[in-house]
């Protein structure tokens, strides 16, 4: 199938900032993040490089877990990138903050495409979600969040629609929340945009790998997890026509707990960047999601 230019323009939100050039927008997020980062490691106690299989992107960090108590509620983090770009080891800007706020932070791995292909990286994503929550529950956690950008939103989503996983999972008590940033939830339009060259989806692929396509399996499980979604109100008006469709559809399906949130003036990357600051609506927001957990 060939490229959709519509289609491309769309589903490319560096175009669609307000704060520069695509080019600049993109250069300067990833210097941003790998900065704060970089920084973060050097205040916060870590350990990096934590294994949950055996292949080269299977692997997660952990902060704060040494000094905070036992009982620390855990924010888990799955960053974004087409799930073709960016890496856990520069997706550290969340931590300070949720430190501050007596949070656990991890922040998960996962391979990239084409290396791996999506439905590979959703199993990752789930055998990395069951290790922190036995880890968690193991330590004695109160409850757990879970927070994905972008591709690593579609990540984090993919989870409440497999009743499989969700049904072999003893930990899943502990799932407290789900903040699901800037998402991405129907991965069909992909298909005619150069994002799909390593991802290689077809149709029948795309279809099973998009939450907003799979709401017929038992939602029994999930349907408490606190859902909170925001989208920036420079994201990509597609991106923000997928947040409030999948928001209803959560609701829908009865979910109890469903906000969905526009983020005025911000864009696909200050949404994040901003989660460095203890001020931010956003980190805030996210402290409260977890101050609501029943103790
Ligand atoms: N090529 C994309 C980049 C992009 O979409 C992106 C970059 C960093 C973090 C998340 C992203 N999007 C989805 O995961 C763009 O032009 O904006």
């Amino acid at each position: 199938m060939g490229i959709e230019k519509k289609l491309e323009d769309e589903y490319s939100p560096s175009k669609w900032s307000r704060r520069g050039p695509a080019d600049w927008v993109l250069d300067h997020h990833v210097k941003l993040v790998t900065q704060v980062s970089t920084q973060v490691k050097q205040e916060v106690s870590c350990q990096l490089d934590i294994p949950y299989g055996v292949r080269e992107g299977e692997k997660f960090d952990i902060f704060g877990a040494e000094e905070l108590p036992k009982d620390a509620p855990v924010f888990v983090y799955i960053h974004g990138g087409y799930w073709q770009a960016l890496d856990r080891s520069i997706s550290a800007y969340s931590v300070s903050p949720q430190h501050k706020a007596g949070h656990v932070v991890a922040i998960v791995g996962y391979d990239l495409a084409p290396k791996v292909g999506l439905k590979e990286i959703t199993l990752e994503i789930q055998l990395v979600v069951s290790a922190i929550l036995k880890w968690a529950a193991e330590r004695g956690s109160r409850s757990v969040v879970i927070a994905g950008h972008s591709a690593g939103s579609h990540l984090a989503a993919m989870l409440l629609h497999d009743s499989e996983w969700q049904n072999k999972e003893p930990h899943l008590n502990l799932l407290h929340g789900m903040v699901h940033i800037s998402g991405v939830f129907d991965v069909v339009p992909l298909i005619e945009t150069t994002m799909n060259l390593p991802l290689n989806l077809d149709s029948e692929a795309a279809k099973s790998l998009s939450p907003l396509r799979c709401f017929s399996q038992s939602m029994e499980k999930v349907r408490n997890v606190k859902q909170l979604l925001v989208v920036g109100e420079n994201d990509p008006p597609e991106f923000k026509r997928q947040t409030l469709t999948y928001a209803q559809a959560l609701m829908r399906a009865g979910f109890t707990d469903v906000h969905c949130k526009v983020m005025d003036a911000l864009d696909h990357f200050d949404i994040v960047e901003k989660l460095q600051e203890e001020e931010y609506v956003l980190t805030r927001l996210i402290v409260q999601l977890f101050s609501s957990a029943q103790l």
